[in-house]
Parts: C-alpha cells; structure tokens; sequence
C-alpha cells in the first residue's frame, strides 16, 4: 500500500524523521512536499495528499503541520476522506478501526519524531471492523458528505 505523505513548513522537519520511520516499516511511500522551510499553505499540500488518496493511487495518507488541525480540517473539505488528529496510540489506531479514517494529521509542534513514528506506525497497521455498527456510521458518513455539500450548492445558487 502506497502512502501519501505531506507536510507544510511547520511539518517538514518532523516529515524527514517521518519518510525515515516510514522506509524503516517497509512502507512504499511518494513524497508530495512540501520541500523545504519556506512557508506554504497547508490547505495546498492537504490537497495535493487527500487528492492521491481519494484516487486510489495511495492507500493512506499522513499530514503535518503544526498541530495537525489546519491539515485535518483541509482533508475533511475532501469528499472521500476520513481525516483525524492523531496524537496518542489508541486514537492512531482507533480511528481506523471504527471510523475508516484514511489520512492522519500529525503537528510537528505537538510531538516528537519518536512518538511521531509510534503513531504512524499503529494507524498504518490497523484496519477497518468489520463490525456492522461501525460500517454503517462510515455509511452514513459517507451521506452527511453528499446531502451536505448538495444542501450547501442549492442554498448557494438561491442566494443568486
Ligand atoms: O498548524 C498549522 C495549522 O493548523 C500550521 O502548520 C501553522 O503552524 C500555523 O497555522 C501557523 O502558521 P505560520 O505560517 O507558521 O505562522
């Protein structure tokens, strides 16, 4: 499974340690920046990571910013993905297995490489219950997203 892997500014030392970890694990990995310290918009790279995961080109992908919330926040803008904030072992790997969460946002001013790779490494490693109830609030996820989105475009076009 391939991962999508990207960060802003703030991010990217932590993102270094983070394709280190990530090789380590054996993960195939594509790189989409940003590639240097000079500041970016998170929303920009978010976007460029969601869009590799939502296509199916990556399996999973990991933000960092940071504190991993401008990341998540631009993820969830995204239809198809599950983002979360993932700053402790049980929620990395929770949230895979009840929420199918698919890219998980890490701040680089939060934690540190060492934590950081830990929960890298229970979020890459968890999967999806099979369990009825959790399939049926991704579901339903899944409908928020599309009647949501439909609600928001036909309140736009009255205001026209
Ligand atoms: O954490 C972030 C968003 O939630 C960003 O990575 C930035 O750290 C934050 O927005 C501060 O931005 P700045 O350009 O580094 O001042």
């Amino acid at each position: 499974m391939l991962i999508a892997v990207g960060s802003d500014h703030a991010g990217f030392p932590l993102k270094s340690h983070m394709l280190e970890a990530l090789a380590e694990l054996g993960a195939e990995v594509k790189d989409f920046g940003s590639y240097s310290p000079e500041p970016v918009d998170f929303p920009d790279i978010a976007r460029l990571v969601c869009d590799a995961v939502r296509s199916g080109q990556a399996g999973r992908g990991i933000m960092i910013c940071g504190t991993g919330v401008g990341a998540a926040i631009a993820a969830n803008k995204i239809p198809g993905i599950r983002a979360a904030v993932g700053h402790d072992i049980y929620s990395a790997a929770q949230c895979v297995e009840h929420d199918d969460v698919n890219v998980l946002c890490i701040g680089a001013q939060v934690i540190g490489p060492t934590v950081a790779a830990a929960y890298a490494a229970a979020f890459l490693s968890a999967e999806f219950s099979t369990e009825t109830h959790f399939r049926r609030r991704v579901e339903k996820l899944r409908q928020l997203e599309r009647t949501a989105a439909l609600e928001w475009l036909a309140a736009e076009e009255g205001r026209d």
